[in-house]
């Protein structure tokens, strides 16, 4: 069994934060927080006719947007969560048992990004992946895995049709007709499509102004919908189309009945940069023991990514080379926020320094 050394420092008992998790002021506070209304994130009912166009305006303009009428059943999300809060209250040592090995993905961990940090962030994370989700699940909790797992498969069929909708408006409203939407993009193997489920657990902190609860990234996939759990809220997501230098943090607040939509790299590259893969992070209160479950779809494993040739320039070409999610997800791991640049035509040497 993994050491709990100060690494695996138990957040939920903490009075304090301490070194290992105290994050520079300069870097918590890069960018003002946005305090008027009119940075406000759309809230769309994607169910109405003029939906696609809505959609369309949010994933140029902000990246992200509320859906309402998602058609996921409120009674799952709530089971969603609160297996999550059960999970997460297991015994340290317990929860560390599922460390993911053997190259998987699934299991307790830090997310990838938290490498590239010298602070560790308030949050935990279980992340479920393909089908080894439940062979993961009945190891950690093997009183009531089935349903655990059950649960999490429901979630995961659900999603799928949501981002399956999701990904026609964006489409529609980048000008594809049906016949174009089936042959080229996301929606063309859907049933291959990869996902993967993110559990976090950001604990109530005694000093939030000195904590991240997730450090601010770009999502990788396709899209990402986000279900997060009633009270203060804590994600924001950068908003930089104005003027330079007035980049402002909005907060993203729970809003009932609604999922919170991003765009992430791969669309961005599909869409030959007209869409924003929104910069976002997770803060954290000394009030509420928050939880968010994030849905990641991406294109399966096999399939390169590029920009839909309706959408480029014929002079100029594409601005991104192909890539498959786990080649991105590589390259990622390496360069972490420079990975989209060094997947820039223009920019191709960096990827091979
Ligand atoms: C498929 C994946 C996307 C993800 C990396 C991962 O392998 C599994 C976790 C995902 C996550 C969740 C938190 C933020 C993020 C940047 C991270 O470090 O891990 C994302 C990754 C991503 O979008 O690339
Ligand atoms: O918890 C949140 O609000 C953000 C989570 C997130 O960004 C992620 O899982 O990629
Ligand atoms: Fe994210």
């Amino acid at each position: 069994m993994p050491s709990l050394s100060k690494e695996h420092f138990d957040l939920y008992s903490a009075v304090h934060v301490p070194e290992t998790h105290a994050w520079p002021s300069s870097y918590l506070h890069d960018h003002p927080i946005a305090g008027d209304r009119r940075a406000s994130i759309p809230v769309i009912d994607i169910s109405e006719p003029d939906a696609a166009s809505i959609v369309g305006g949010a994933c140029r303009s902000w990246g992200v947007f509320y859906a309402t009428s998602h058609g996921i059943p409120a009674d799952l999300l709530h089971q969603v969560e609160s297996h999550a809060r059960r999970l997460f209250s297991l015994p340290l040592h317990r929860k560390l048992q599922t460390a993911p090995r053997d190259g998987s993905l699934s299991g307790y961990g830090r997310p990838p990004l938290s490498s590239f940090f010298p602070k560790l962030m308030w949050s935990e994370g279980f992340t479920l992946a393909g089908h080894d989700q439940l062979a993961v699940t009945s190891e950690l909790c093997p009183f009531d895995s089935f349903s655990f797992c059950e649960v999490m498969e429901a979630y995961r069929k659900e999603m799928k049709k949501l981002a399956g909708k999701l990904m026609r408006l964006m489409l529609l409203s980048l000008g594809l007709d049906e016949e174009e939407m089936g042959q080229v993009g996301p929606l063309k193997e859907l049933s291959q499509a990869a996902e993967v489920i993110q559990l976090n657990s950001y604990p109530t902190c005694p000093e939030p102004e000195r904590a991240i609860g997730m450090a601010a990234h770009t999502d990788s996939a396709f899209l990402t919908v986000l279900h997060q759990s009633d009270g203060a809220g804590g994600l924001q997501v950068l908003r930089d189309q104005d003027e330079p230098g007035s980049a402002r943090w909005v907060d993203v607040p729970p809003r009932p009945d609604t999922l919170v939509v991003n765009v992430g790299d791969l669309f961005h590259i599909l869409s030959n940069g007209r869409f924003k893969n929104v910069r976002h992070r997770a803060v954290v209160s000394r009030a509420d023991h928050r939880i968010s479950a994030a849905y990641f779809i991406g294109p399966p494993a096999h399939i390169k990514v590029g920009s839909i040739s309706k959408l480029v320039d014929m002079r100029l070409g594409p601005i991104y080379r192909p890539v498959t999610w786990p080649e991105y997800l590589g390259i990622r791991t390496r360069l972490f926020d420079k990975a989209l640049d060094s997947v820039k035509f223009q920019e191709k040497a960096l990827e091979k320094d």
